[in-house]
């Protein structure tokens, strides 16, 4: 039985009281909730932390938010497997896994899926190929004689997608990788061109990557952005590196956007999605 399955069902066994004690232990309790002081803050855009919020003193956590924060793990866990990954996907895993790379979640996995199904995708641009975890969940999406572009600055990252898409099972045509730094390569894809661009790359450059998006996709045309939560650190009120501020002002930007119908789905490291009217 898989570690997750094998969770969900200890969790089943137990009397409802002991569950909250089982789950929390994965939580690290370094620092106070400050999600709950940040809904508070009256800075330029509801619900981020600004320089002068001052966080709620650290208070022991009370049976009531173990329980939640013990049902949302579950739940979370839960949507994880709810999809099931093929062999091709584990092995693309392992590979970013020994490279130190970040793939999407399974559960992100399986939101890009059913997004590249819902606009009906022919065309997608991926930044941030890595070993191919995203590009296979996409490809699945697709339409079957769809075409995804992905760019990435490392070759041996895209020799292993290249390698995880033909264990998929998906045609050779069926992806173009243009290796290079997306900022040079996007200029030169074509306008509204696309049904669905995927951003996954340099954080630090999230807001350029959102403007060649928006110039990129047909109208009703879908953009994403992986791990916009940033392991938590977004609603944290203490201070932060610049890629956090980064992903601040993409989610005010994108928020904002007259242009754009937006969504933030939490799965995994969150899930920036946004369609272009
Ligand atoms: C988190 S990994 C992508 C994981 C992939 N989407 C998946 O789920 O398997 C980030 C990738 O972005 C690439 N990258 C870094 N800077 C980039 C840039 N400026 N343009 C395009 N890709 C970039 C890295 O080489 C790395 O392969």
């Amino acid at each position: 039985m898989r570690p997750i399955w094998l969770l969900i069902w200890v969790c089943q066994q137990l009397p409802a009281t002991l569950t909250p004690v089982v789950l929390i232990h994965p939580l690290p309790p370094s620092r106070p909730p400050s999600f709950h002081s940040s809904l508070q803050t009256t800075g330029p855009i509801s619900g981020f932390p600004t320089a002068t919020d001052t966080v709620t003193p650290r208070q022991p956590r009370g049976h009531k938010e173990r329980l939640i924060t013990g049902n949302r793990l579950t739940s979370w866990a839960f949507s994880d497997a709810f999809v099931a990954e093929e062999d091709a996907l584990r092995w693309a895993r392992d590979r970013a896994r020994e490279a130190g790379l970040r793939s999407v979640s399974p559960g992100t996995g399986a939101a890009l899926r059913m997004l590249a199904a819902t606009v009906d995708a022919k065309a997608v641009a991926e930044i941030g190929t890595g070993t191919g975890v995203s590009g296979i969940h996409l490809l699945h999406g697709m339409r079957p004689d769809g075409v995804l572009t992905t760019v990435d600055p490392e070759p041996e990252h895209q020799q292993f997608a290249r390698q995880a898409f033909r264990a998929a099972g998906f045609a050779s045509n069926r992806a173009r990788f243009i290796p290079g730094h997306a900022l040079e390569v996007l200029p030169r894809l074509a306008d509204a061109g696309y049904d669905l661009v995927f951003c996954d790359g340099d954080r630090l450059e999230s807001l350029d990557y959102l403007a060649e998006s928006l110039r990129l996709l047909r109208p009703g045309g879908l953009v994403a952005f992986e791990g916009v939560f940033a392991s938590g650190r977004t609603v944290d009120s203490g201070p932060q590196p610049t890629e956090v501020i980064r992903l601040r002002e993409l989610l005010r930007t994108v928020r904002e956007s007259p242009e754009l119908v937006p969504s933030l789905l939490p799965v995994g490291d969150g899930l920036l999605c946004a369609v272009k009217r």
